[in-house]
């Protein structure tokens, strides 16, 4: 197959991008006035700012073009009804089915997935009504007050973002931690105050055979049993799992009654709001968890129906394929001027990386362009005090998303002003800069004007919502989700495998029983033999 870079949408681009690379989002405003009101989406709640983006009116058109020659209004169809886009698995992707509501229908391989998606939200949420109001008792006959959610990568990564995001509308009774690091240190904090009697440990693998997750579980089912005299019993009141494998879930000890069970159509990064969820249930309980789903529901629909000029997805992933392909930029900046957001940059990197980092296409060839951007950010004001100087003055051009609520959920004396002011002005700073003239107009010297000035021209998208909510996080995530999806589309890739990870998985298990001073003759590379010799020696 042609590579799209000899596609005539491409080139068409790359003509584009020649004419207006040099052109200055000074020029821009200066040129249209009514820029900063027209390059806007408003849309499930959340307003996007686009026009401080280094493009002009056309180049949105240019890259519709390009997506649309890659099939995009066919594929975000071929995603919501369960047509088996990820190809490589042979798996239908149906994150959207999740949120579905009760009265829609969606069948796949002859069944229809919603009813199965509430039923096992009726378990969850009875579930969650037992623990949260104290009826389920450990096994001593205390009830629960520490959950434990034990999983990694999507497993770990979107219940805790969750967790930190909601946690102002959560049961503050409740302790909630979370363990993902095969690193023992982790294990070892996230328990050490807290009652085994007391602790309830969800383990969420969806394969149920993740080495670092079933090593953390198998330690904490040791830490329950030995306040317990060692009695086995006690794990069914202890341990919970979110899996689609009911037969090592069983294999482990953990009653299948007692087993909140997704589906293979959905990827790891895409299953916070499946039974993935439950920690966060737990904490926000039932309700929350609904009002939740119900926005991913209202972005699923906007991405869905929205032309895509006034798609929020849709768009947001236009302007990353445009940076990444035509500015040759490397990374995209997620900066939440939002306390409680602050995990959702960890969040972003393993749902936009592991799903774009990729280098063939979906047919195998290998590609010609750059894919995946490098996602990375803090929350402001933190990053400000840290990394901008190199966003403002550095050499490399680093598009950024800001993220910014009218509201405080923790309205205290004039901190939301303050707060939304640094968003305002930096967003104002990025684009505009400051020049020598303006510098030198202030008094200063002539051998310090250089380093004062600020170029500008630099690019960012500002998204704008009432206030954090258990709605507004399903939007928000949906969105990216979906921009993502929409970023693989243009770019060709299978967005939901992660044959990435794997050799390390299996290079790992094999150097395990290495590690022992008696572990054998080493056959590796010299690095790797003399690392191993290494350890040997310093562990004894
Ligand atoms: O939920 P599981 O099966 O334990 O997998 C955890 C994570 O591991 C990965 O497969 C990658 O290592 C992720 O895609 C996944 O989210």
């Amino acid at each position: 197959m042609p590579s799209i870079t000899s596609s005539p949408q491409w080139n068409a681009l790359q003509d584009h991008y020649a004419s207006i690379k040099d052109v200055h989002l000074r020029d821009f405003f200066r040129e249209d006035e009514s820029r900063g009101r027209q390059m806007t989406i408003e849309a499930a709640g959340l307003y996007l700012d686009y026009s401080k983006n280094r493009i002009n009116r056309q180049t949105l058109d240019l890259l519709i073009n390009l997506a649309d020659s890659q099939g995009l209004p066919g594929k975000i169809e071929a995603m919501f009804t369960g047509e088996k886009i990820n190809l490589t698995e042979n798996r239908a992707v149906l994150h959207t089915a999740l949120r579905a509501p009760k009265e829609m229908s969606l069948v796949v391989d002859g069944v229809d997935v919603v009813p199965e998606v509430h039923a096992v939200l009726e378990k969850m949420s009875a579930f969650s009504q037992r623990v949260r109001s104290g009826a389920w008792k450990g096994h001593t006959g205390k009830p629960i007050k520490n959950i434990v959610n034990i999983g990694i990568g999507g497993s770990d990564l979107g219940p805790v973002m969750a967790y930190e995001a909601l946690k102002h509308f959560s049961d503050r009774n409740l302790t909630v931690r979370f363990v993902s690091n095969v690193d023992a240190t982790d294990f070892a904090e996230a328990t050490q105050d807290l009652d085994p009697t007391e602790t309830l440990f969800i383990v969420a693998s969806k394969t149920f055979t993740t080495i670092e997750t079933m090593t953390n579980a198998e330690t904490a089912r040791e830490w329950l049993l030995r306040s317990v005299g060692g009695d086995q019993s006690a794990t069914a009141k202890h341990f919970v799992a979110l899996s689609t494998n009911a037969e090592k879930v069983s294999a482990f000890g953990i009653d299948t009654d007692n087993m909140f069970e997704f589906w293979d159509w959905v990827g790891g990064r895409y299953s916070m709001d499946s039974a993935i969820g439950l920690s966060t249930m737990l904490a926000i309980g039932p309700e929350g968890f609904s009002e939740m789903l119900a926005g991913f529901h209202e972005m699923d629909q906007h991405f869905r129906t929205a032309p895509a000029r006034k798609n929020l997805p849709v768009v947001m992933a236009l302007l990353s394929v445009w940076y990444s392909n035509f500015f040759g930029v490397e990374t995209c900046a997620v900066l939440p001027y939002e306390q409680y957001l602050k995990r959702f940059p960890a969040y972003l990197q393993q749902l936009t990386m592991e799903s774009n980092g990729k280098y063939v296409t979906v047919a195998g060839e290998k590609v010609d362009y750059e894919t995946g951007l490098i996602y990375w950010g803090e929350p402001g004001t933190n990053g400000q005090h840290s990394f901008y100087q190199l966003i403002h003055q550095g050499t490399r051009l680093i598009p950024c998303d800001f993220i910014a609520f009218a509201k405080s959920l923790n309205p205290i004396g004039s901190h939301q002003d303050i707060l939304i002011a640094n968003v305002l002005a930096q967003s104002e700073a990025l684009a505009f800069g400051k020049t020598a003239d303006e510098v030198r107009s202030e008094g200063t010297e002539d051998w310090l004007v250089p380093h004062r000035v600020f170029e500008g021209n630099r690019p960012s998208n500002t998204l704008f919502g009432e206030s954090m909510s258990p709605s507004m996080l399903g939007k928000l995530v949906a969105l990216y989700e979906h921009s993502v999806y929409v970023q693989s589309v243009i770019w060709d890739l299978d967005a939901f495998d992660q044959w990435g990870v794997e050799l390390g998985k299996v290079l790992a298990k094999n150097i395990i029983p290495e590690l022992d001073a008696d572990g054998g003759e080493l056959n590796h590379d010299s690095s790797t033999n003399a690392l191993i010799e290494r350890y040997r020696k310093m562990k004894a």
